[in-house]
């Protein structure tokens, strides 16, 4: 899994190694024997319905959550560790960018102070470097002096989002999550994010985990893709070779379920029942012989 900013092969290893995550909370097994590599400068997406374990999977490799079991190794070292070094190293290696950042930026502070709080903390030196460097990155996202100036109230979605991705790469980190970091933005804000985010990528060498429902946008943001359903990966691979051509029924049933011109509604329904092992047409009372044909 090689991305834009590496280039020949690969000398160096993962920077991100992800192996038998197992999550549970109660009864319910939300992540299922998870792994996958993310070498330097590659971008991986966890795809899947609404409950397949991806927001589970993203929290528990950025710290915000506890495995049942498995392990998660940040750039060749184990990032389990709960104690304030363990804590230090792994936000200087990994960033995580939410759908919504408001919660992330102290409402009482401007941008540019926000932005500056993980660089005091990660590289203490002079407050005019600090200063430099906040300036530097504003317009490394985009932003003007101006809007550093302002609240995050004051912000768009858009400005907010790039707010956030300039303090994640304040510290210079080697791989951020983004979880469903565009989903709340209009189409062409989107669109604007994710070339920034191209960019980022291509000047940078970070690595992304993308977690995301929007297939088009999974497309454009990621190499590969690892399909998730009920807490297991079924089918992992090159984004564009697992959209052209899904080779598990849940692949083919996520594509099927994007709304485009033609949709079948109905064979969707139909196609979701039988993957679930359910009978045909619950809605018919007294259906004879319920004879579900479950594939998976
Ligand atoms: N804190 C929690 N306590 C109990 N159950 C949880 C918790 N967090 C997640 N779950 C359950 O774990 C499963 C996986 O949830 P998760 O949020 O990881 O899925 P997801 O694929 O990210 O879905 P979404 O796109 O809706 O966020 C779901 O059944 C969910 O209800």
């Amino acid at each position: 899994m090689t991305g834009p900013g590496t280039t020949g092969p690969e000398k160096t290893g993962p920077v991100l190694s992800v192996r038998g995550l197992v999550k549970r909370f109660g009864d319910v097994t939300a992540v299922d024997g998870v792994g996958f590599d993310l070498l330097p400068g590659a971008s991986l997406g966890l795809v899947g319905e609404s409950g397949s374990g991806k927001t589970t999977t993203a929290r528990i490799v950025a710290g915000l959550e506890r495995a049942t079991a498995g392990t998660v190794e940040l750039a060749g070292a184990p990032a389990g560790g709960r104690s304030r070094r363990d804590r230090l190293r792994r936000a200087r290696h990994l960033q995580m960018i939410f759908q919504d950042p408001y919660g992330s930026f102290d409402p009482r502070r401007t941008v540019a102070q926000s932005i500056a709080e993980p660089i005091a903390l990660h590289a203490p030196g002079p407050a005019a470097a600090r200063h430099a460097r906040v300036r530097e990155l504003l317009d490394q996202v985009g932003l003007s002096a101006r809007a550093g100036d302002s609240l995050p109230r004051d912000l768009s979605g858009g400005q907010r989002q790039r707010a956030a991705i300039a303090r994640a790469l304040g510290v210079a980190p080697r791989v951020l999550i983004l979880d469903e970091a565009v989903a709340a933005l209009d189409v062409s804000v989107q669109a604007q994010i994710l070339t920034l985010l191209d960019a980022l990528r291509r000047d940078t060498g970070i690595a992304y985990l993308f977690v995301g429902h929007d297939l088009a946008v999974v497309r454009h943001i990621t190499d590969e893709v690892l399909v998730m359903r009920r807490g297991r990966v079924v089918e992992r691979g090159g984004t564009e070779r697992v959209l052209r051509e899904p080779r598990h029924p849940y692949t083919r049933l996520l594509l099927d379920s994007v709304p485009v011109p033609g949709w079948d509604l109905e064979r969707v329904a139909r196609d979701r029942r039988a993957l679930d092992g359910l009978p045909d047409d619950p809605d018919v009372p007294d259906s004879p012989s319920p004879d579900g044909d479950p594939t998976c």
